[in-house]
């Protein structure tokens, strides 16, 4: 990238461009501002009218995918390489800083600098490489970490701090998270920004009065090998989105927003003095730490580290001033001298499997395994299946296929083993001879994958076929059938009568889906009654657990409105007597007379203490039938939820039962993770927040969008997801609060929205 911080300036498109004051050179390096000679300030007037700013690029009207290859793609390639590497943008607010990092997520060809470095990442060839990610966000001089909810190891309770030491600066108590996939590091990108969202919304903060820097860590080794020396080399981007940058005076700011803007000032005056500080050769002391922004950006501007700035510009006239401010700071940038070095180490730490993420393997070279070697892997893959060791020192690639070759190997003799133990002890008959079938029967036999067996003996086989399983019940069956002559495999054994039901399951996590997923080793599958229950209690034990919570808010509503209808009946035969009960007083004390000395009527008590009482009956008749109508609107909301909630446990079961018990083997093991077809049953965070048009939508998208344009699967994967996630989460805060309110929503609360958890 250079020896200098490069800097750019980005223009935001505006229909009202000021063309008179803004000018661009031809090269697309410079530009120059106009500013008219304010009459007011009369003829000598000595204000500067005219600058000049020469950058490494003006960007304008330039789609975002030129933008990155302008801006970060070679930093890109060279973090990879073992440089660190620093993207920064500025600007006024509403610039364009957060679309040019971050972009807009709706839409793939939209997304920024930050989602095309991940892509960029990931697809890099040639090296182990493992990545890690981590989000923070500095408000008002406090750090926040954006991923701390993702976390399970509960970072997020250590007060964060900048810390400095002599590898460079870290925040204590930000989590970092490593990512295999382009879709993680997505997830957690996305993960961050929605979490930025909602502190906005609940803090009432504003997220351009924050600084968010998302970075890469890169960790490339040039070997996947283990005792022996491994060049690592080690490497971070930072992308940084600083707040905005307009002058107080501009925001007429007061209160909280004042606050946030004075913050914003000092953090952005600091780094300006920083960055003063740091091109003027002669300085020997440089002002980090007065700020936490500059603190954190301590190793990352300038220094051994490529630099690019972006200023962010809006080209109407009304914002001249900023945008003169954002091109000032941009050439005081430009003159921050770094020296990029490579930051590698040689060690032999082992590497961990799993956090490695092999790419382009086919560019590693290893020499191929003595027979001697051969040797020591079949022992120790013997030693491995008898327990004598626990583990396999895996030396490198050659060496894995080796073991797994070994394990085939002794996978198959076995099989024979088994079936040739079998053979010695059973007779097979072919199931489509009749004869053959009539005449065993009467013996008393089973099936054996699709075959009737007889013990040769005429043994019980109910005692063999335990003593089969459980020696060798770890074991996965294949539903493969094989001609009768073949030779019968044990994997395809099913020692069972035909009519009897499942008997036994073994049990999978599917990581992916979060549900356990059941591979049933016998012929015929259970009846639905029976499955439902176990699905109930198994994979569907969350819907099921909202389904008959729903159903028991629903039967509480009801509960309340038949309540609250009696006691509104009860008050209205009251008031009926007491309305009667009046009327007569009435009649009584016009035929009495009863008045005063001026001619007013006189009511006595009786009739006073009557009349009081059917007001406040009338009153507490008025407050129960609000309350009534509020409950037939949530008790029609909540049945209707019910149903959906219903439908979606049949719906799913189906989707279970068909997986477990139906669904062939191979099929099955392509449904798993890493196979090819993701599982059809969905985790049960995502059945229930998946709206259907969202995912109608992404369907829809996959069939047109991604043939043409398949890198993007990861993106929309990862906001897709994100969304639901967090439309789950809402739902299930819904609940909580519900829960924790079992009082009824009276008429006070009946404007309220209806809470209640929803299962589309
Ligand atoms: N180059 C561009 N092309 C198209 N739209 C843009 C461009 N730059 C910015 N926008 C749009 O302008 C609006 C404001 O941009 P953005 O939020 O990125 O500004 P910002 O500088 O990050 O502001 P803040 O300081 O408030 O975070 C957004 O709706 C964004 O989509």
């Amino acid at each position: 990238v250079g020896n200098r911080v490069h800097t750019f300036v980005r223009v935001k498109p505006t229909a009202d461009f000021a063309h008179d004051m803004i000018k661009f050179g031809p090269d697309h390096k410079s530009i120059d501002i106009y500013i008219k000679k304010d009459a007011k300030k009369g003829v000598v007037n000595n204000r500067q009218t005219d600058w000049s700013f020469r950058l490494d690029g003006v960007l304008h009207n330039t789609s975002q995918e030129l933008a990155y290859e302008t801006v970060a793609e070679k930093l890109v390639s060279e973090a990879l390489t073992g440089y660190n590497g620093t993207i920064m943008c500025y600007g006024q607010t509403g610039a364009g800083k957060t679309y040019t990092m971050m972009g807009a997520t709706a839409e793939y060809k939209h997304r920024g600098i930050i989602p095309r470095a991940i892509q960029q990442v990931f697809k890099a060839t040639a090296h182990s490489v493992r990545v890690r990610v981590s989000y923070l966000e500095i408000y008002n001089e406090t750090l926040v970490d954006l991923l701390s909810t993702t976390t399970s190891s509960g970072t997020s309770d250590v007060p964060m701090a900048v810390v400095d030491c002599p590898q460079g600066v870290y925040v204590k108590g930000l989590s970092i998270h490593s990512v295999s996939h382009e879709e993680d590091a997505l997830n957690l990108l996305f993960e961050g920004e929605t979490n930025r969202a909602i502190a906005e919304h609940t803090l009432n903060k504003n997220s351009s009065r924050s600084h968010c820097i998302f970075t890469i860590y890169i960790e490339v080794r040039s070997r996947f090998r283990v005792f022996s020396d491994v060049k690592c080399v080690n490497s971070k981007i930072s992308l940084i989105d600083l707040a905005g940058s307009e002058r107080l005076s501009k925001t007429r700011s007061e209160g909280q927003v004042l606050k946030e803007a004075m913050y914003i000032n000092k953090s952005l005056s600091f780094l300006e003095q920083l960055i003063i500080a740091l091109a003027d050769p002669k300085r020997d002391h440089m002002p980090f730490r007065q700020s936490k922004l500059t603190h954190v950006l301590k190793d990352s501007l300038g220094g051994n580290c490529n630099t690019v700035l972006v200023a962010n510009i809006r080209g109407e006239a009304a914002h001249v001033e900023e945008t003169l401010s954002s091109l000032r700071f941009a050439t005081r940038m430009k003159w921050i001298t770094t020296e990029p070095v490579i930051n590698e180490t040689y060690d032999r730490e082992v590497c961990r499997e799993g956090e490695w993420r092999m790419v382009n393997r086919s560019l590693v070279t290893y020499d191929p395994l003595t027979d001697i070697q051969k040797a020591e892997i079949k022992s120790q893959v013997h030693k491995y299946l008898k327990g004598a060791i626990d583990e396999i020192d895996i030396v490198n690639i050659r060496q894995v296929q080796e073991v797994f070759k070994q394990f085939k190997l002794i996978a198959s003799q076995q099989e024979h083993e088994v079936e040739a133990r079998l053979r010695s002890k059973y007779t097979l008959i072919d199931k489509n001879d009749f004869a053959a079938v009539a005449a065993v029967h009467k013996a008393g036999v089973v099936v054996v994958d699709g075959h009737l067996v007889q013990e040769e003996n005429g043994r019980d086989l109910g005692t063999r076929t335990a003593s089969f399983s459980s020696r060798h019940g770890g074991k996965k069956k294949s539903r493969k059938t094989r001609s009768s002559k073949g030779p019968l495999r044990c994997h395809q054994l099913r020692l069972l009568p035909c009519t009897v039901s499942c008997c036994r399951a073994e049990q999978t996590d599917l990581p992916m889906s979060g549900c356990v997923f059941f591979k049933f080793c016998c012929s015929s599958p259970p009846s639905k009654p029976v499955a439902f229950e176990q699905f109930k209690e198994e994979c569907g034990s969350e819907i099921s657990r909202i389904f008959k919570e729903n159903k028991s808010i629903l039967l509480a509503r009801k509960k309340r409105s038949s309540t609250v209808a009696q006691r509104i009946n009860f008050i209205k035969r009251e008031m009926e007597g007491i309305q009667k009960a009046l009327q007569a007083q009435k009649q009584k004390r016009w035929q009495e007379e009863y008045v005063d000395e001026k001619g007013q009527i006189i009511i006595d008590e009786k009739e006073f203490s009557l009349i009081m009482k059917l007001k406040d009956l009338k009153e507490e008749y008025r407050s129960g039938y609000a309350e009534l109508q509020d409950l037939k609107a949530e008790i029609q909301y909540c049945q209707r939820l019910v149903n959906q909630c219903r439908n979606k446990l049949i719906a799913e079961f189906e989707i279970w039962y068909n997986e477990s018990f139906l669904i062939p083997e191979d099929a099955r093991e392509a449904l798993k993770p890493g196979g090819n077809i993701r599982p059809g049953m969905i985790p049960i965070n995502r059945v229930m927040c998946l709206e259907e048009d969202e995912q109608d939508r992404f369907e829809r998208m996959q069939e047109t969008t991604l043939p043409a344009c398949p890198a993007s699967v990861s993106f929309y994967r990862a906001k897709t997801k994100t969304d639901q996630k967090h439309m789950y989460t809402r739902t299930m805060s819904s609940l909580e609060k519900m829960r924790k309110k079992p009082g009824l929503i009276t008429a006070a609360g009946k404007n309220k929205p209806l809470s209640f958890l929803h299962v589309m």
